[in-house]
């Protein structure tokens, strides 16, 4: 596995500038998750480094040599993207088989079979080997162009919302089964998704965009717990960070325009009353949506809560963050 470097990289359509200056390292072996709205250029970037598309400016390295001219082929990337694409002529075992039926690759039958076998296995789709790929599901498709990835042995696997198309279940298990991939092979990863879980759990580092802008970039708690604006503080967690005029609880740091709650920073049974709109069980959560002074938030609290619409409940923001008015984060003393 390889080590991906993006130094300077710029991309433009017509008018708009989809990459905006991005340096960025994904190291050998690392899951790197990049986070951002519809349109911050995700899609672009992973094109760049997989060589289907050529930046306006920049470099691109992988392994330590610069690919910038280099084809897909010669920069051998493994991409998933969240459209399958398969032969549809083929059953799953040929599909599966044939990036590693490549005459370069001279791989005996039996260790083709043995790792189609064991891809075929991780992902849950034995029993539709023998099945054409147009006979299966849109979720068993997707299965198999991830499958088609993962038998291969490349430089670097590219994905792009692999398992959105997905149901819960199987998107739990292939959550697991990738960062085991990650973790046992060393593999270097770099995926988009724009699901909360996949990124929390699966991310060494987490790459955040804002309009072609590598934003902020670190573990995932990190961006967490010490975002370095409004819009990196809400690309995690669920229920998102709530954002409020920076006074709306007390006095606020010289510069805030905005103070910023998590769920866990609203401390329930002290402070000043709010009134409960809503209780909303979720099964692993229960959360509560909060009228104060004229605004909305939304927090957790114990799944066997009495709690109920109508309702009275003291809060206080605890360890808040604060932000400037233009959504960046101010540092208290
Ligand atoms: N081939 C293209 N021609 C013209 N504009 C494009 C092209 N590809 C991307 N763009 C534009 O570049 C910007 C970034 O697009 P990109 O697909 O990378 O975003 P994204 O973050 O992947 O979004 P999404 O989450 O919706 O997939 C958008 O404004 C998009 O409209």
């Amino acid at each position: 596995m390889a080590e991906i470097t993006l130094s300077g990289i710029t991309k433009r359509f017509g008018p708009i500038t989809a990459l905006d200056d991005v340096s960025l390292t994904v190291p050998d072996g690392a899951f790197v998750v990049l986070l951002g709205p519809t349109g911050a250029g995700k899609t672009t970037l992973l094109r760049l480094v997989s060589g289907l598309d050529q930046p306006d400016a920049g470099r691109v390295q992988i392994g330590g040599q610069d690919v910038s001219t280099a084809t897909p082929a010669q920069r051998n990337v493994a991409m998933v993207f969240q459209q399958y694409s398969l032969y549809p002529h083929l059953t799953v075992r040929q599909n599966l088989e044939f990036p590693l039926k490549s005459p370069l690759l001279r791989l005996p039958p039996e260790q083709i079979a043995r790792k189609v076998g064991e891809v075929a296995e991780v992902l849950q789709i034995t029993h539709k080997l023998d099945n054409k790929a147009t006979a299966l599901s849109g979720g068993e498709m997707q299965r198999v162009s991830i499958g088609r990835a993962l038998v291969r042995n490349p430089a670097a696997y590219l994905m792009d919302e692999p398992l959105s198309s997905l149901d819960a279940k199987l998107r739990a298990d292939l959550r697991i089964e990738l960062k085991r991939i990650q973790h046992d092979m060393g593999a270097t990863f770099l995926y988009v998704t724009h699901d909360q879980i996949e990124a929390m759990t699966m991310a060494t580092h987490v790459g955040v965009l804002d309009h072609g802008r590598l934003v902020q970039f670190g573990p995932p708690r990190q961006i967490y717990e010490d975002p370095v604006s409004i819009h990196a503080a809400s690309r995690l967690g669920q229920p998102r960070i709530n954002i409020l005029p920076a006074t709306l609880f007390g006095p606020a740091p010289a510069g805030a325009a905005h103070i910023g709650l998590r769920p866990e920073q609203i401390r329930q049974g002290e402070g000043e009353d709010s009134f409960v709109r809503r209780v909303e069980h979720l099964g692993d959560q229960t959360r509560l949506h909060l009228s104060f002074h004229n605004h909305d938030l939304i927090t957790v609290t114990d799944a066997h809560t009495g709690l109920k619409s109508g309702d009275i409940v003291r809060i206080r923001p605890e360890k808040p963050l604060y932000f400037d008015a233009s959504g960046a984060r101010i540092h208290q003393e």
